[in-house]
């Protein structure tokens, strides 16, 4: 073991992620020591409550109030930006950059939004920006897409990467509890963001699909290309009928390498409930990577919460620790593809992108809307892959008028569907807004 003194790591902010990265580093700093060839200390905590602070690091780090006090010691060679947003921690990060300091990040705001100048001002300065508890929090995601599967051409990642959203659609699931109720506990539990309309607008999810794109793909980070729709206007009956059709609904971060570019898209989803993606719960994150020499693979773990979260911060600091006197030239790169041979490939339109629906049609019970239906999809090239229609005592209590149509159908461009969509809506029989939800097979 080499006689080199602990590595200095400065933490900005220490609430949720950064109070568990300083109680891992703690109760495991020998073993941490012994996988990275030298010790890791916290040696100074930057956080606006310095009194919580201290109850949480006692003498074991200087605590001051000012990030800035951190990122000019000297002595500190890593800042950890554990504060979020992209406003005040988008200038400490650059600020540690332009110092010299590698920087670890869980900030996928951050860095989906900004990526590119922070990466860009990296390579400048040769230091590193890991991320990994940026996507899935503690599951080693971005490892394996910039390391363990670098020989693959990537076709597709899709992954349930928003802990707070799968927890509300299963706890609404399985204990029929509200919507509200649910997101309240998962605030309490730490898993939500400091605003959570982030979770369930899709917008956190969007952010680390995007993250995903540029390692798989060897693009540029594009969160203003992204796809973004969340689950709120999700209703309890979908997820019944698509139950009973045999798929779950997830809401689902999907990259896929098209034709025409890259689709980067979030949005519920229906999914085969045989697949092991269809069946994670909870807070729990799953992510599956399709590459052409591995087949599918699936990644399952804790994405959110104070040490699940930790896990992951903590191993970027052992890499940084292991790499941080190596010819810069020779690290992994911050995007998985070296900087000068980044692809152009476009984020494709969604009117482009291809996928199967399911459609559900609040009718009049009468004789013939079915057929004015599916005329309407036949005529647009719509293939049907099942129909269930309620019964109009279910839909409405005995005596109604109304019943509920559901359809799936087969993959189609979302373009097609659109215009279909429009011509259904304007049927005198269609009641209600049509609701759509597309369908991955995932296979
Ligand atoms: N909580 C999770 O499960 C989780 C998982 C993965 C990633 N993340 C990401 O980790 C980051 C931190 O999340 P969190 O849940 O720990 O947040 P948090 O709100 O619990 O902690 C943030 C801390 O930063 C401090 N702070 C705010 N402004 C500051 C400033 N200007 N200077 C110094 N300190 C400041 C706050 O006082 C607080 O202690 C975010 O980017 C979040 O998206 C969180
Ligand atoms: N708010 C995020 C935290 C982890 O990134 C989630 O619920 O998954
Ligand atoms: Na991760």
């Amino acid at each position: 073991m080499s006689q080199l003194p602990p590595i200095q790591v400065g933490l900005l902010g220490i609430g949720t992620v950064g109070s568990g990265v300083f109680r891992v580093l703690q109760r495991n700093q020998e073993e941490i020591r012994r996988r990275a060839g030298r010790g890791i200390a916290i040696t100074m905590v930057a956080d606006l409550d310095t009194e919580r602070a201290r109850g949480i690091v006692g003498d074991a780090a200087q605590v001051v109030a000012d990030a800035r006090a951190v990122i000019a010691n000297p002595d500190i060679d890593i800042v950890v930006e554990l504060i979020g947003g992209y406003g005040i921690a988008r200038q400490l990060v650059l600020e540690a950059i332009a110092a010299g300091k590698h920087v670890v990040t869980a900030n996928k705001a951050l860095l989906a939004v900004h990526g590119t100048e922070i990466f860009a001002a990296a390579q400048a300065k040769g230091v590193m920006v890991a991320f990994e508890a940026a996507v899935a929090g503690g599951i080693p995601i971005i490892k394996a897409l910039r390391e363990g599967l670098t020989a693959n051409r990537i076709q597709w990642v899709a992954g349930i990467i928003n802990g707070t959203t799968n927890f509300i659609l299963s706890e609404m699931r399985d204990k029929g509890l509200d919507f509200d109720v649910v997101l309240k506990e998962a605030q309490r539990l730490g898993y939500a963001e400091a605003d959570p309309t982030f979770d369930i607008e899709g917008i956190d999810a969007a952010h680390k699909a995007t993250l995903m794109s540029a390692l798989a793909f060897g693009i540029p980070v594009q969160f203003d290309k992204a796809y973004v729709e969340g689950i709120t206007k999700l209703q309890a009956a979908d997820i019944r009928y698509a139950e009973q059709l045999g798929y779950r609904i997830k809401l689902l971060g999907i990259t896929k390498r098209v034709a025409g570019g890259v689709e980067l898209r979030v949005h519920p989803t229906l999914v085969p409930a045989k697949r092991l993606i269809a069946n994670v719960e909870g807070a729990m994150n799953a992510v599956v990577v399709q590459g052409d020499a591995v087949g599918t693979t699936l990644y399952y773990g804790k994405g959110a919460g104070s040490e699940p979260t930790a896990s992951a911060v903590i191993a970027d600091l052992v890499d940084v620790t292991r790499l941080h006197t190596a010819d810069p030239q020779h690290r992994v790169p911050h995007l998985a593809f070296q900087p000068h041979a980044m692809s152009d490939l476009a984020i494709v339109p969604m009117a482009q992108v291809v996928t199967g629906y399911y459609l559900r049609l609040r009718v009049a019970d009468q004789a013939g809307v079915l057929a004015e239906v599916t005329g309407i999809l036949a005529r647009a090239g719509i293939s049907i892959d099942a129909v269930l229609q309620r019964e109009a005592d279910e839909v409405g209590g005995e005596g109604s008028t109304q019943t509920d149509l559901i359809i799936l159908t087969h993959d189609t461009a979302e373009g097609t569907m659109d215009a279909a969509l429009a011509a259904m809506q304007a049927l005198p029989t269609v009641l209600a807004p049509i609701v759509r939800i597309r369908k991955e097979e995932l296979a």
